[in-house]
């Protein structure tokens, strides 16, 4: 069990993080999600022991993580920091690279080992190639399996694939995540995007301006989101109030409705007037608006056109399902 604990943090006089609690159970794979600067890297860093923390600890099991003012080399031996900036080897091949960290006690397996990891970033056909003439997206697939090489049993991921193509991405996301798991490796990954965390991650911590407003379970966190600002980290997302939506409704709260949760009709519902159409591949991303005011965005499978009248609607069973959020905290 990982256990972390901080009163606060500041860089010099900012105050970047406050009231930090949460655990972490073997083998779990939890995301932190939040928007840019609201301290997910710095988070991060400390858990590792890169930052001093005056006020709180950081426990894995027994042992407790003692920061930069303990260790002479900063970092845990049993946990694993995939940074932004992937701190590599330039003038050596991607094989060295990661045989440099395998263990010295198990040399018969070395060759093995190394493939399985180049198996698992991709790179197979780049083993003897230096660092230095690859591309972004490629030196973060080695930095990364340069961590695994030392068998980590935390590893914390921040935006582990922010260098690489879309393409790529998902294929190592379907690789690396199950690898871990299977592992039994626990796992904290920083990212702002939602395929990282929707598929793999069980559970997933909010954190807005350096506090966590949510810890809960991924799946019910996207289903019912307990605010805007949760939901918001997902994609587009509405606030409507629910009168708008039912207008025999007699509850004064509103809802938070995703895009793909409306239904379009040419008679009855929510009339909107199209503004924009954006292609997304799959469907039409709408911008439209309600009254000529609220703003609203709606999916559809044909591209509208500015000017376009329809009617949206959501089902009764998407409507209470969000409002069976606890009552008195604000969708
Ligand atoms: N070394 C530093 N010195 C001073 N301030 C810093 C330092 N590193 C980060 N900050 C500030 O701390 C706040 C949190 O930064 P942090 O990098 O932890 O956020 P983040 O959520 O990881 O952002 P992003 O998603 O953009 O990576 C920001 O306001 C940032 O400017």
């Amino acid at each position: 069990m990982l256990k972390v604990h901080i009163d606060s943090f500041s860089y010099q006089d900012q105050l970047v993080l406050e009231d930090i609690r949460f655990q972490v159970a073997k083998g779990e794979h939890i995301a932190l999600m939040g928007e840019s600067g609201s301290g997910k890297s710095t988070l991060l860093k400390i858990i590792y022991g890169l930052l001093h923390v005056e006020n709180g600890s950081i426990f894995w099991g027994e042992k407790e993580a003692l920061g930069p003012n303990f260790n002479l080399v900063p970092g845990e031996s049993y946990m694993k920091y995939l940074s932004q900036d992937f701190d590599l080897m330039p003038y050596t091949t991607v094989e060295e690279n990661i045989g440099q960290y395998l263990s010295v006690f198990q040399i018969e397996t070395h060759q093995q080992r190394t493939q399985e990891l180049l198996g698992l970033i991709q790179l197979e056909a780049f083993a003897k190639t230096k660092v230095k003439n690859l591309s972004g997206g490629q030196q973060q697939r080695v930095a990364l399996a340069r961590v695994l090489a030392q068998e980590p049993e935390v590893l914390l991921l921040d935006e582990p694939f922010g260098h690489i193509d879309n393409f790529k991405r998902n294929s190592l996301r379907r690789n690396l995540f199950p690898y871990l798991k299977e592992k039994g490796i626990t796992v904290l990954t920083a990212s702002h995007d939602p395929n990282d965390v929707l598929p793999y991650a069980e559970r997933t911590l909010i954190l807005e301006k350096g506090k966590i407003i949510v810890n809960q379970k991924t799946k019910k966190l996207y289903k019912t989101p307990p605010n805007y600002y949760t939901a918001s980290l997902f994609g587009e997302v509405n606030k409507i109030p629910v009168k708008l939506l039912k207008s025999y409704a007699k509850i004064d709260r509103s809802v938070l409705i995703y895009p793909h949760e409306f239904q379009i009709s040419d008679e009855s519902g929510l009339k909107v007037c199209v503004k924009n159409s954006f292609f997304k591949g799959s469907h039409f991303l709408n911008e439209a608006t309600v009254n000529e005011e609220t703003v609203l965005y709606f999916n559809s499978t044909k591209r509208l056109k500015e000017g376009d009248i329809v009617f949206l609607n959501v089902s009764l069973e998407t409507i209470n399902t969000r409002l069976q959020i606890e009552q008195g905290k604000d969708t």
